[in-house]
């Protein structure tokens, strides 16, 4: 789970140890005000609390994520005045720890799913990950598996968040060594103003596409994106994305890809319940920080977001809330180990915490 989602646990309590409408032609529909540039920088540092969140349940020993450093920046001691060691990571709370945990995992489980269920069609498979960030699940597939070739991973996010990828992509030998240097893609459409990086692996045939692109102006047709193509089994994934866009945005962007990609997948993950008291305390404490998700408004259930997937034009749409799936997917003896790892006192809160969070999926061919 990651910070964002959980700002209202953090500002209650502290966490251990220290520590946007979709237009076209400029146009902002969902909002009249449009967007503003420090709203953008607050939505991107968002990315800033995912990638520390998952370090942190990587150092407790709940993920194993040999990629996850790279993307935290060691902070500064105080008074700090030149090189050497930074702080240790932030520690979060055992319940965001198991969050981030359960949420991570689900996830791989349904991409590996996807990812064998389309091994036969021996097509090239395709990964969207709208709102990526510093996520480092492309890195871990491409290392976690022989079977894993072919693999066209694309990542979608503002300019800024990209270029910091794409940075550290071509400077850290660990990154650098799974994928070759970044070449250019020539925009199939002159109009768009921005240029996708593709780093690729010959040896596996594995790519990573970096698309520097807000989603507020999102294409009509998602095949003009650079390396996309809508003949290959593709998996749209949205991990704490689209619920920082207006609605209708969001709504715009998995049509489009519905209504012209004929074997595709989606994963959301986004908080729900927004009416009881706990919901109406996480919308405070992301208002205090200046942060909106418009989408929770409008699909504020279980049931409203597996409807939303329907209404998009999937056959088949499934959903559990992150407290199903630590009781249900994560087997005995792997909860022993995990709730071994800290002290978890907060059973309560934890179940509160994650009845607030639902992974959805759905798709449109074969069997899921
Ligand atoms: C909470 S972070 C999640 C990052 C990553 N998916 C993960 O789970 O680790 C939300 C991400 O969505 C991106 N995002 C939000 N609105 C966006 C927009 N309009 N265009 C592009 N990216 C956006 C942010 O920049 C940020 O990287």
């Amino acid at each position: 789970m990651s910070a964002p989602s959980i700002p209202n646990l953090l500002s209650l309590r502290g966490s251990r140890g220290g520590s946007r409408g979709r237009g076209r032609g400029g146009s902002h529909r969902g909002s009249s005000s449009g967007p503003s540039a420090s709203h953008d920088t607050t939505i991107q540092g968002t990315d800033t609390d995912a990638a520390v969140s998952r370090l942190s349940a990587v150092e407790l020993g709940y993920l194993i994520d040999p990629f996850a450093s790279y993307f935290v920046a060691p902070s500064p001691p105080p008074f700090y005045s030149g090189p050497g060691p930074g702080l240790p990571t932030p520690r979060r709370l055992p319940i965001i720890n198991r969050g981030t945990y359960t949420r991570t995992t689900a996830i791989d489980i349904l991409i590996h799913h996807f990812l064998s269920s389309t091994f036969s069609t021996g097509k090239p498979r395709q990964i969207v990950s709208l709102g990526a960030g510093t996520d480092t699940r492309c890195f871990r597939l491409f290392t976690s598996s022989q079977k894993h070739q072919n693999i066209h991973y694309h990542e979608i996010d503002f300019p800024v968040i990209i270029s910091k990828k794409n940075t550290l992509i071509r400077t850290v030998p660990a990154l650098n060594g799974i994928l070759s240097p970044p070449m250019p893609l020539p925009n199939p459409a002159t109009n768009q103003s921005y240029v996708s990086k593709q780093h690729a692996n010959p040896k596996t045939g594995n790519t990573l596409t970096l698309h520097p692109l807000d989603l507020r102006f999102f294409p009509s047709s998602p095949s003009s994106l650079p390396g996309l193509s809508q003949e290959c089994p593709t998996l749209l994934l949205s991990e704490c994305c689209l619920c920082y866009l207006p609605p209708s945005t969001a709504s715009d962007i998995i049509t489009s890809f519905t209504s012209c990609f004929p074997s595709l997948g989606l994963v959301i993950y986004e908080p729900i319940l927004p009416g009881d008291a706990f919901g109406r305390m996480m919308i405070s404490n992301l208002a205090a920080r200046g942060v909106t998700m418009p989408t929770l408004a409008v699909y504020q259930t279980q049931e409203d977001q597996e409807r939303r997937l329907l209404e998009a034009g999937f056959r088949e749409v499934r959903s559990r809330t992150v407290d199903q799936i630590w009781e249900e997917w994560v087997g005995e003896g792997e909860r022993e180990r995990v709730d071994g790892l800290e002290r978890l006192d907060e059973v309560e809160e934890w179940k509160l915490l994650a009845g607030h969070y639902v992974i959805v999926w759905g798709w449109n061919e074969g069997e899921g």
